[in-house]
Protein backbone atom coordinates (compact mmCIF):
# COMPACT_ATOMS: atom_id res chain seq x y z
CA UNK A 1 0.00 0.00 0.00
CA UNK A 2 1.42 3.15 -0.84
CA UNK A 3 1.93 5.78 1.99
CA UNK A 4 -0.35 5.61 4.79
CA UNK A 5 -1.27 8.01 7.93
CA UNK A 6 -2.93 7.20 10.59
CA UNK A 7 -6.89 8.97 11.43
CA UNK A 8 -8.63 8.44 14.86
CA UNK A 9 -12.50 8.06 16.24
CA UNK A 10 -12.75 7.58 19.90
CA UNK A 11 -10.65 4.80 20.51
CA UNK A 12 -9.93 3.10 17.45
CA UNK A 13 -7.79 4.35 14.95
CA UNK A 14 -7.06 3.45 10.92
CA UNK A 15 -4.64 3.34 8.63
CA UNK A 16 -5.74 5.04 5.46
CA UNK A 17 -3.69 5.99 2.36
CA UNK A 18 -1.80 9.09 2.82
CA UNK A 19 -2.57 11.90 -0.70
CA UNK A 20 -0.29 14.49 -1.92
CA UNK A 21 -1.88 17.30 -0.31
CA UNK A 22 -2.63 18.42 3.33
CA UNK A 23 -5.26 18.22 5.25
CA UNK A 24 -7.13 19.70 8.49
CA UNK A 25 -9.12 17.95 10.76
CA UNK A 26 -13.01 18.51 9.99
CA UNK A 27 -14.76 19.87 14.01
CA UNK A 28 -16.81 17.59 15.96
CA UNK A 29 -19.16 19.72 18.12
CA UNK A 30 -22.22 18.50 20.07
CA UNK A 31 -25.45 19.97 18.22
CA UNK A 32 -26.00 21.64 21.96
CA UNK A 33 -22.96 23.93 21.24
CA UNK A 34 -23.92 27.39 19.41
CA UNK A 35 -20.72 26.95 17.46
CA UNK A 36 -21.86 23.78 15.62
CA UNK A 37 -25.02 25.60 14.22
CA UNK A 38 -22.91 28.78 13.65
CA UNK A 39 -20.85 26.68 11.41
CA UNK A 40 -24.12 25.09 9.56
CA UNK A 41 -25.46 28.80 9.08
CA UNK A 42 -21.94 30.35 7.39
CA UNK A 43 -22.04 26.50 5.33
CA UNK A 44 -19.10 25.23 7.21
CA UNK A 45 -18.66 21.27 7.52
CA UNK A 46 -19.20 20.18 11.23
CA UNK A 47 -19.50 16.25 12.52
CA UNK A 48 -22.31 16.22 15.18
CA UNK A 49 -21.83 12.92 17.19
CA UNK A 50 -24.98 13.49 19.44
CA UNK A 51 -28.14 14.26 17.57
CA UNK A 52 -29.04 11.01 16.73
CA UNK A 53 -30.68 11.86 13.62
CA UNK A 54 -31.15 8.09 12.36
CA UNK A 55 -31.58 6.72 15.77
CA UNK A 56 -33.83 3.99 14.97
CA UNK A 57 -31.72 3.01 11.70
CA UNK A 58 -28.05 2.84 13.56
CA UNK A 59 -30.19 0.50 16.15
CA UNK A 60 -31.66 -1.79 13.79
CA UNK A 61 -31.12 -1.63 10.14
CA UNK A 62 -28.02 -4.30 9.04
CA UNK A 63 -28.04 -5.98 5.56
CA UNK A 64 -29.91 -8.86 6.97
CA UNK A 65 -32.71 -6.55 8.79
CA UNK A 66 -33.17 -4.32 5.60
CA UNK A 67 -33.38 -7.57 3.46
CA UNK A 68 -36.16 -9.13 5.79
CA UNK A 69 -37.71 -5.76 5.85
CA UNK A 70 -36.96 -2.98 3.19
CA UNK A 71 -39.87 -4.58 0.92
CA UNK A 72 -39.68 -5.82 -2.85
CA UNK A 73 -38.90 -2.57 -4.53
CA UNK A 74 -35.87 -1.84 -6.96
CA UNK A 75 -32.32 -0.83 -5.59
CA UNK A 76 -30.18 1.06 -7.93
CA UNK A 77 -26.52 -0.31 -7.71
CA UNK A 78 -22.99 0.65 -9.00
CA UNK A 79 -20.50 -1.84 -10.23
CA UNK A 80 -16.98 -1.48 -10.51
CA UNK A 81 -13.48 -3.48 -11.39
CA UNK A 82 -11.45 -0.88 -9.33
CA UNK A 83 -12.32 0.65 -5.80
CA UNK A 84 -13.40 3.76 -7.92
CA UNK A 85 -17.39 4.43 -8.27
CA UNK A 86 -16.71 7.54 -10.46
CA UNK A 87 -20.61 8.30 -10.63
CA UNK A 88 -21.75 9.49 -14.29
CA UNK A 89 -24.82 11.04 -15.96
CA UNK A 90 -26.06 8.22 -18.49
CA UNK A 91 -27.99 11.26 -19.90
CA UNK A 92 -25.04 13.00 -21.14
CA UNK A 93 -22.98 10.37 -22.69
CA UNK A 94 -23.73 11.46 -26.29
CA UNK A 95 -22.21 14.50 -25.85
CA UNK A 96 -18.67 12.65 -25.52
CA UNK A 97 -18.27 10.41 -28.19
CA UNK A 98 -14.90 8.70 -26.29
CA UNK A 99 -16.61 8.50 -23.00
CA UNK A 100 -15.97 4.92 -21.36
CA UNK A 101 -18.33 4.28 -18.55
CA UNK A 102 -16.32 4.30 -15.37
CA UNK A 103 -18.79 1.48 -13.66
CA UNK A 104 -21.77 -0.15 -14.94
CA UNK A 105 -25.16 0.06 -13.20
CA UNK A 106 -28.41 -1.79 -12.80
CA UNK A 107 -31.62 -1.94 -10.87
CA UNK A 108 -32.02 -4.96 -8.28
CA UNK A 109 -33.84 -6.20 -5.70
CA UNK A 110 -32.20 -6.15 -2.40
CA UNK A 111 -32.56 -9.87 -2.17
CA UNK A 112 -29.95 -9.49 -5.57
CA UNK A 113 -27.84 -7.33 -4.21
CA UNK A 114 -27.05 -9.19 -1.32
CA UNK A 115 -26.62 -12.23 -3.16
CA UNK A 116 -24.31 -10.28 -5.50
CA UNK A 117 -22.23 -8.39 -2.43
CA UNK A 118 -21.51 -12.26 -1.42
CA UNK A 119 -20.43 -13.63 -4.75
CA UNK A 120 -19.43 -10.38 -5.85
CA UNK A 121 -16.29 -10.73 -3.53
CA UNK A 122 -15.49 -13.67 -5.76
CA UNK A 123 -15.53 -12.22 -9.36
CA UNK A 124 -13.45 -9.64 -8.11
CA UNK A 125 -16.13 -7.34 -8.47
CA UNK A 126 -17.24 -4.34 -6.16
CA UNK A 127 -20.50 -2.92 -5.89
CA UNK A 128 -22.82 -0.22 -4.21
CA UNK A 129 -26.21 0.44 -3.62
CA UNK A 130 -27.26 4.29 -3.93
CA UNK A 131 -31.34 4.53 -3.71
CA UNK A 132 -33.35 7.38 -2.90
CA UNK A 133 -35.75 6.01 -0.24
CA UNK A 134 -39.45 5.93 -1.63
CA UNK A 135 -42.64 4.41 -0.93
CA UNK A 136 -42.38 0.82 -1.97
CA UNK A 137 -40.51 0.11 1.68
CA UNK A 138 -42.13 -2.02 4.15
CA UNK A 139 -43.91 -0.82 6.88
CA UNK A 140 -41.05 -1.82 9.49
CA UNK A 141 -38.83 0.88 7.46
CA UNK A 142 -41.45 3.40 7.26
CA UNK A 143 -41.46 2.91 11.05
CA UNK A 144 -38.01 3.30 11.20
CA UNK A 145 -38.21 6.39 8.60
CA UNK A 146 -40.76 7.89 11.37
CA UNK A 147 -38.49 7.38 13.82
CA UNK A 148 -35.69 9.65 12.43
CA UNK A 149 -35.12 12.95 14.53
CA UNK A 150 -37.07 15.17 12.22
CA UNK A 151 -37.66 17.91 15.08
CA UNK A 152 -33.78 18.81 14.81
CA UNK A 153 -33.32 18.25 11.02
CA UNK A 154 -36.49 20.56 10.05
CA UNK A 155 -35.40 22.62 12.45
CA UNK A 156 -32.25 23.62 10.71
CA UNK A 157 -33.63 23.54 7.54
CA UNK A 158 -36.02 26.28 8.38
CA UNK A 159 -33.07 27.90 10.00
CA UNK A 160 -31.10 27.71 7.10
CA UNK A 161 -33.72 28.53 4.60
CA UNK A 162 -32.50 25.27 2.77
CA UNK A 163 -35.13 24.36 0.13
CA UNK A 164 -36.92 21.50 0.34
CA UNK A 165 -35.63 17.68 1.22
CA UNK A 166 -35.32 16.68 -1.83
CA UNK A 167 -34.30 12.94 -1.45
CA UNK A 168 -33.54 10.65 1.27
CA UNK A 169 -30.95 8.39 -0.50
CA UNK A 170 -29.62 4.65 1.17
CA UNK A 171 -26.11 3.58 0.27
CA UNK A 172 -24.51 0.27 1.49
CA UNK A 173 -20.65 0.46 0.63
CA UNK A 174 -18.43 -2.85 0.26
CA UNK A 175 -14.89 -2.12 2.46
CA UNK A 176 -12.78 -0.04 0.63
CA UNK A 177 -15.14 1.79 -1.87
CA UNK A 178 -14.11 4.98 -2.77
CA UNK A 179 -16.46 7.99 -4.49
CA UNK A 180 -13.88 10.43 -5.77
CA UNK A 181 -14.24 14.13 -5.21
CA UNK A 182 -17.04 15.68 -6.41
CA UNK A 183 -19.33 18.06 -5.59
CA UNK A 184 -23.28 18.43 -5.12
CA UNK A 185 -25.60 21.12 -5.81
CA UNK A 186 -27.88 20.39 -2.57
CA UNK A 187 -27.03 20.87 1.21
CA UNK A 188 -26.09 17.51 2.80
CA UNK A 189 -26.81 15.96 6.26
CA UNK A 190 -24.58 12.68 5.68
CA UNK A 191 -26.09 10.07 8.45
CA UNK A 192 -23.47 7.00 9.34
CA UNK A 193 -25.67 4.19 10.22
CA UNK A 194 -22.98 1.56 10.38
CA UNK A 195 -19.67 1.12 9.68
CA UNK A 196 -16.45 4.13 9.14
CA UNK A 197 -16.46 6.06 6.34
CA UNK A 198 -13.37 8.55 5.52
CA UNK A 199 -14.60 12.02 4.48
CA UNK A 200 -11.98 14.63 2.54
CA UNK A 201 -13.43 17.95 1.77
CA UNK A 202 -12.39 21.29 -0.37
CA UNK A 203 -14.13 24.58 0.20
CA UNK A 204 -15.81 25.94 -3.07
CA UNK A 205 -13.19 27.99 -3.05
CA UNK A 206 -10.43 25.45 -4.08
CA UNK A 207 -12.92 25.29 -7.72
CA UNK A 208 -9.59 26.06 -9.63
CA UNK A 209 -7.68 23.54 -8.08
CA UNK A 210 -9.92 20.34 -8.46
CA UNK A 211 -10.79 20.56 -12.21
CA UNK A 212 -14.04 19.86 -12.48
CA UNK A 213 -14.85 18.06 -15.96
CA UNK A 214 -17.11 20.45 -18.64
CA UNK A 215 -20.75 20.45 -17.29
CA UNK A 216 -21.77 19.11 -20.57
CA UNK A 217 -19.68 16.35 -19.58
CA UNK A 218 -21.20 12.76 -18.18
CA UNK A 219 -19.17 13.37 -15.18
CA UNK A 220 -19.94 16.93 -14.63
CA UNK A 221 -19.36 18.12 -10.88
CA UNK A 222 -16.60 15.55 -10.75
CA UNK A 223 -12.58 16.42 -10.91
CA UNK A 224 -10.74 15.16 -13.29
CA UNK A 225 -7.45 14.46 -11.07
CA UNK A 226 -6.86 11.52 -10.10
CA UNK A 227 -5.81 11.39 -5.88
CA UNK A 228 -3.99 8.56 -6.13
CA UNK A 229 -1.95 9.48 -9.29
CA UNK A 230 -1.98 12.97 -9.45
CA UNK A 231 -1.00 14.59 -13.31
CA UNK A 232 0.73 17.88 -11.54
CA UNK A 233 1.51 18.51 -15.63
CA UNK A 234 -2.15 18.49 -16.75
CA UNK A 235 -3.42 20.08 -13.67
CA UNK A 236 -0.34 21.94 -11.99
CA UNK A 237 -2.90 23.90 -9.71
CA UNK A 238 -3.60 20.51 -8.10
CA UNK A 239 -0.56 21.27 -5.63
CA UNK A 240 -2.44 24.02 -4.13
CA UNK A 241 -5.26 22.03 -2.63
CA UNK A 242 -5.92 21.92 0.57
CA UNK A 243 -8.23 19.89 2.39
CA UNK A 244 -10.60 18.78 5.90
CA UNK A 245 -11.19 15.69 6.48
CA UNK A 246 -12.50 13.33 9.13
CA UNK A 247 -13.73 9.76 10.20
CA UNK A 248 -17.41 9.50 10.66
CA UNK A 249 -18.72 5.90 12.88
CA UNK A 250 -22.07 4.70 13.59
CA UNK A 251 -24.63 7.79 14.84
CA UNK A 252 -22.40 10.78 13.70
CA UNK A 253 -23.79 13.34 10.80
CA UNK A 254 -21.57 15.08 8.78
CA UNK A 255 -22.92 18.13 7.40
CA UNK A 256 -21.62 18.59 3.75
CA UNK A 257 -22.42 22.41 3.23
CA UNK A 258 -23.82 22.37 -0.77
CA UNK A 259 -21.18 22.88 -3.51
CA UNK A 260 -18.27 21.36 -0.88
CA UNK A 261 -15.75 19.37 -3.01
CA UNK A 262 -15.62 15.75 -1.01
CA UNK A 263 -14.64 12.50 -1.50
CA UNK A 264 -15.87 9.43 0.29
CA UNK A 265 -13.89 6.34 1.58
CA UNK A 266 -15.62 3.03 3.47
CA UNK A 267 -12.46 2.39 5.36
CA UNK A 268 -10.70 -1.02 4.08
CA UNK A 269 -11.22 -3.93 6.26
CA UNK A 270 -13.69 -2.37 8.73
CA UNK A 271 -16.34 -4.25 7.00
CA UNK A 272 -19.42 -2.32 4.84
CA UNK A 273 -21.41 0.68 5.28
CA UNK A 274 -24.46 2.21 5.45
CA UNK A 275 -25.46 5.59 5.17
CA UNK A 276 -28.40 7.46 5.09
CA UNK A 277 -28.46 11.18 2.75
CA UNK A 278 -30.28 13.88 3.32
CA UNK A 279 -30.11 16.16 0.89
CA UNK A 280 -31.83 19.61 0.63
CA UNK A 281 -32.41 21.83 -2.57
CA UNK A 282 -30.05 25.29 -1.55
CA UNK A 283 -30.95 28.27 0.00
CA UNK A 284 -32.88 30.63 -2.41
CA UNK A 285 -30.51 33.11 -4.38
CA UNK A 286 -30.19 36.64 -2.88
CA UNK A 287 -32.43 39.29 -4.15
CA UNK A 288 -29.21 41.27 -5.21
CA UNK A 289 -25.82 39.53 -4.33
CA UNK A 290 -22.86 41.44 -2.32
CA UNK A 291 -19.76 41.90 -2.84
CA UNK A 292 -17.14 40.47 -3.19
CA UNK A 293 -19.57 37.34 -4.79
CA UNK A 294 -18.91 34.45 -1.94
CA UNK A 295 -17.36 30.99 -4.15
CA UNK A 296 -20.87 29.39 -3.97
CA UNK A 297 -22.52 32.27 -6.09
CA UNK A 298 -19.61 32.46 -8.55
CA UNK A 299 -19.22 28.37 -8.79
CA UNK A 300 -23.06 28.88 -10.03
CA UNK A 301 -22.26 31.84 -11.85
CA UNK A 302 -19.40 29.69 -13.82
CA UNK A 303 -21.77 26.74 -14.38
CA UNK A 304 -24.69 28.45 -15.88
CA UNK A 305 -22.00 30.90 -18.77
CA UNK A 306 -20.89 26.96 -19.39
CA UNK A 307 -23.77 25.67 -20.05
CA UNK A 308 -24.94 29.03 -22.47
CA UNK A 309 -21.41 28.48 -24.47
CA UNK A 310 -21.94 24.59 -24.85
CA UNK A 311 -25.62 24.85 -26.08
CA UNK A 312 -24.83 28.19 -28.13
CA UNK A 313 -21.75 26.04 -29.78
CA UNK A 314 -23.76 22.79 -29.61
CA UNK A 315 -20.81 21.01 -30.26
CA UNK A 316 -18.55 19.93 -27.20
CA UNK A 317 -15.79 19.37 -29.51
CA UNK A 318 -15.67 23.51 -29.68
CA UNK A 319 -15.95 24.48 -26.15
CA UNK A 320 -13.21 26.16 -24.18
CA UNK A 321 -13.62 27.45 -21.39
CA UNK A 322 -12.29 31.17 -20.71
CA UNK A 323 -12.59 31.44 -16.65
CA UNK A 324 -10.66 28.41 -15.91
O1 LIG B 1 -23.78 11.99 0.13
C1 LIG B 1 -23.02 12.36 -0.81
O2 LIG B 1 -23.15 13.44 -1.43
C2 LIG B 1 -21.93 11.47 -1.22
O3 LIG B 1 -21.18 11.83 -2.11
C3 LIG B 1 -21.82 10.15 -0.53
C4 LIG B 1 -21.12 9.09 -1.41
C5 LIG B 1 -22.07 8.41 -2.41
C6 LIG B 1 -22.82 9.40 -3.27
C7 LIG B 1 -23.01 8.83 -4.68
C8 LIG B 1 -23.45 9.88 -5.63
C9 LIG B 1 -22.49 10.75 -6.15
C10 LIG B 1 -22.91 11.71 -7.06
C11 LIG B 1 -24.25 11.79 -7.43
C12 LIG B 1 -25.17 10.91 -6.90
C13 LIG B 1 -24.78 9.94 -5.99
C14 LIG B 1 -20.59 7.98 -0.51
O4 LIG B 1 -20.96 7.96 0.69
O5 LIG B 1 -19.82 7.16 -1.03
ZN1 LIG C 1 -21.74 13.73 -2.92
Amino acid sequence: MSQTTRLTHGKKSFEVKKYTFATKVIPRLSCHNPECEERIANGLPVVIPDVDLVASARHKWNIDYLHDNIGDGKFMTFFSSSKKFKFYDDKKCPNVKSFKKPMEQEELTFDEFVQKINKGKSKGQRCYLQQALNETVGENIVSDLEGFNWNWVTAQQEKNSFGPLRDLMLLIGQEGNITPVHYDEQENFFAQVYGYKRFILFPPEEFPNLYPHPTYHPCDRQSQVDFDNPDFEKFPKFRNATGFETIVGPGDVLYIPILWWHQVESIPNEGHTISVTFWYKGRPPPEKPTYPLNAQIKVAIMRNIEKTIAEALNNPDEVRYPLR
